[in-house]
């Protein structure tokens, strides 16, 4: 009888897995209608690569704002405006996938309860992370603080480069989109919202 080879015993193929496997499939195609050699040896390990940084840049989809906050909420007396700026983040653009590189600035009133610092960031992460447009990503971000803490205003804005604009199209290398959403306190007080964007504001 032949000795057992641990091919034998294929791994069972999971759900993930199959997910790479198929994205690599897309992704030979591609190189081969880009014209390249998909034997060569530096793409050889390229489409899946390519397929697992993609799962992990789009990783958000398949994540919920209450496991990202989990028990993070903290009772707080508290009611002035808690502010965490500069928090960096990396999408990519749902036009052309290409990257978008930016900063959120956060703040809100607390009412009652504060959240876990790090958890705005987390939340930052889990929109960034799937195909965006800016002015959405900032409205889902504005949405699921207000939700989670239940704020008297919450003020989001976001300034971020483009790639698809400046590696192709107009190529502007130096621009740079800022959108806002401001609710409750921020929307309705100036002054509070002229203490928000003084906070947050460079330099
Ligand atoms: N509003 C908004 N537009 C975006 C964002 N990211 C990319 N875009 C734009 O989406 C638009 C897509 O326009 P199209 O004319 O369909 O695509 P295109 O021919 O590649 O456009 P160009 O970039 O001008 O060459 C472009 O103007 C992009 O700048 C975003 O986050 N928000
Ligand atoms: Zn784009």
């Amino acid at each position: 009888m032949a000795a057992l080879h641990e091919d034998d015993f294929p791994e069972p193929v999971g759900a993930d897995e199959k997910r790479v496997e198929t994205i690599a499939g897309a992704v030979k195609t591609i190189l081969a209608e880009l014209g390249e050699d998909t034997a060569r040896e530096g793409l050889a390990d390229t489409p899946t690569r390519v397929a697992k940084a993609l799962l992990y840049l789009t990783q958000g989809l398949d994540q919920r704002v209450e496991s990202a906050i989990g028990n993070a909420l903290f009772a707080s007396d508290n009611d002035e405006m808690v502010v965490v700026r500069n928090i960096e983040f990396h999408s990519l653009c749902e036009h052309h996938m290409l990257p978008i590189i930016g900063h959120v600035d956060i703040g809100y009133i607390p009412q009652g309860r504060v959240l876990g610092l790090s958890k705005l960031a987390r939340i930052v992460d889990l929109f960034a992370r799937r195909l965006q447009i800016q002015e959405n990503m900032t409205q889902q971000i504005a949405e699921a603080v207000e939700q989670a803490t239940g704020a008297a205003g919450v003020a989001v804005q976001v300034r971020a480069a483009h790639m698809c604009m400046a590696m192709r199209g107009v190529e502007k290398v130096e621009s740079e989109t800022i959108t806002s959403r401001m609710t409750g306190q921020f929307r309705d007080s100036a002054a509070t919202r002229n203490e928000f964007l003084q906070l947050v504001s460079r330099g």
